[in-house]
């Protein structure tokens, strides 16, 4: 059973609530099952949506967000919304998702801390869910997403796209959900999580649950919260966001201002990573860190269903790849091993001394690829499907 309203009453640790939020509408799931076995008795799923869905809804398109994105894709931040669109100029009316003839949909994740449930959220027993919140995966977050479009009166999309795990989101719709998607642009991301994305990700996981203040994960309403380790995994994680090129020509071995490493002061870099710690403290939940990183680590879109060439290589739908020339966490290897796969295409590269985060930073490359993609799109026909 699912209702769309606004989102007024969603109760949630992670600040800010999204009843601050007036963009936000939700809708309420009950009995969710989930890949683990478990089922979730509740989930509040919120999203935003910008234009209008025309009347055979064959214009809707799902942009999904990274790790500690949101629905914000695009506007300035203000009431419930931290952060101003964290994918500038890239939705709108004239842009690459032009909302003059797109309807574009912007879900916050499952297990995430920006309204949709998480485990800062309150269990039916009136308490937080904290360390007793079930293990999603990246499929659980997209099976929670049909539901959203299923309420929307969305049979598919025109086009999912998404970068890292909003990339995993996106080629899960098209491994998982094929003729719910046209076409899917995944960039900066991968079919699988690989070794050396988990093993970031468990020194992320054990620097948040190591501090003393996480509780074991209960921490919600105590009063304490694991920023420290918060700050020490989005250091790790920031880190291999960027490139070892940017780094040495942007910060070097510079000191920051008049501090003296030789005597205890922080080399600029340290700096840098202080602030990017600092800012992701002000605006996240740790607990949902860690779960997402969980779900991360466990992606895998041939889970039951094959070889990666079996799976994807009959998606009939537009598949697009892109990705970051400097990008060592999701290294061009995986988009091309998604080509592969398919068996079509080639990979779209972006040129950028960012690394990973290149895929919010180049916002004109990216732009130019996302119009590309819809005007391949607008010309690619799902076969159709006969019954029996
Ligand atoms: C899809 C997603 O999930 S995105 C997540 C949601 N959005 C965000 O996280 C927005 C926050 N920003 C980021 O995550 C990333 O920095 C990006 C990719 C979005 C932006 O990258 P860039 O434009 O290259 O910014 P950059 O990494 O250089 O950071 C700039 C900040 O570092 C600060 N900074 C730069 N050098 C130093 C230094 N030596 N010491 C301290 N601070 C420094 C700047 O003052 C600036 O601060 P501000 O952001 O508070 O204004
Ligand atoms: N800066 C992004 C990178 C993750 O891909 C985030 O925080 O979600």
């Amino acid at each position: 059973m699912t209702a769309i309203h606004t989102a007024r009453s969603v109760t949630q640790w992670c600040a800010p609530p999204v009843d601050a939020n007036p963009d936000a509408r939700a809708i309420r799931l009950t009995d969710v099952p989930l890949e683990s076995g478990e089922r979730l008795p509740e989930v509040i799923v919120t999203f935003q949506t910008w234009g209008r869905l025309s009347a055979n809804a064959d214009n809707a398109v799902l942009v999904e967000h990274a790790l500690t994105g949101d629905s914000h894709v695009e506007g300035e931040a203000g009431p419930g919304q931290p952060t101003a669109g964290w994918w500038p100029d890239l939705s709108g009316p004239g842009r690459p998702l032009d909302t003059e003839d797109l309807y574009v949909v912007a879900i916050n994740v499952l297990g995430g801390c920006r309204g949709t449930t998480g485990p800062g959220s309150i269990a039916p027993d009136g308490k937080p869910w904290g360390s007793r919140f079930p293990r999603t995966t990246v499929r659980d977050q997209v099976a929670v997403e049909t539901a959203v479009a299923d309420a929307l009166g969305i049979d598919s999309w025109f086009l999912v796209l998404g970068g890292s795990m909003g990339g995993m989101r996106t080629i899960e719709w098209a491994a998982g959900h094929p003729q719910r998607t046209r076409a899917a642009l995944v960039i900066a991301s991968a079919a699988q999580a690989t070794g050396d994305q988990i093993a970031w990700g468990q020194a992320q996981t054990l620097a948040i649950t190591s501090d003393p203040a996480y509780a074991g994960g209960d921490y919600y309403g105590t009063g304490g919260i694991p920023s420290a380790g918060l700050g020490i995994a989005r250091r790790i994680a920031h880190a291999t966001y960027r490139s070892a090129d940017e780094f040495n020509t942007r910060f070097g071995a510079q000191p920051q201002d008049d501090e003296n490493p030789l005597d205890g002061g922080r080399f600029a870099v340290e700096s840098y990573l202080d602030h990017q710690a600092g800012k992701l403290v002000a605006r996240f939940d740790a607990g949902a860190y860690v779960h997402l990183t969980a779900a991360m680590a466990t992606h895998d879109v041939t889970r039951g269903r094959g070889s990666l060439a079996e799976v994807l290589g009959s998606y009939p739908g537009l598949l697009r790849v892109a990705a970051v020339d400097s990008d060592r966490l999701f290294p061009l290897a995986l988009s091309e091993e998604i080509v592969a796969a398919h068996g079509r295409g080639r990979v779209r590269l972006m040129r950028s001394r960012h690394g990973h985060d290149g895929f919010l930073i180049e916002t004109g490359q990216i732009a130019a690829i996302v119009s590309e993609t819809v005007s391949d799109a607008r010309r690619h026909r799902l076969p159709v499907q006969v019954a029996g």
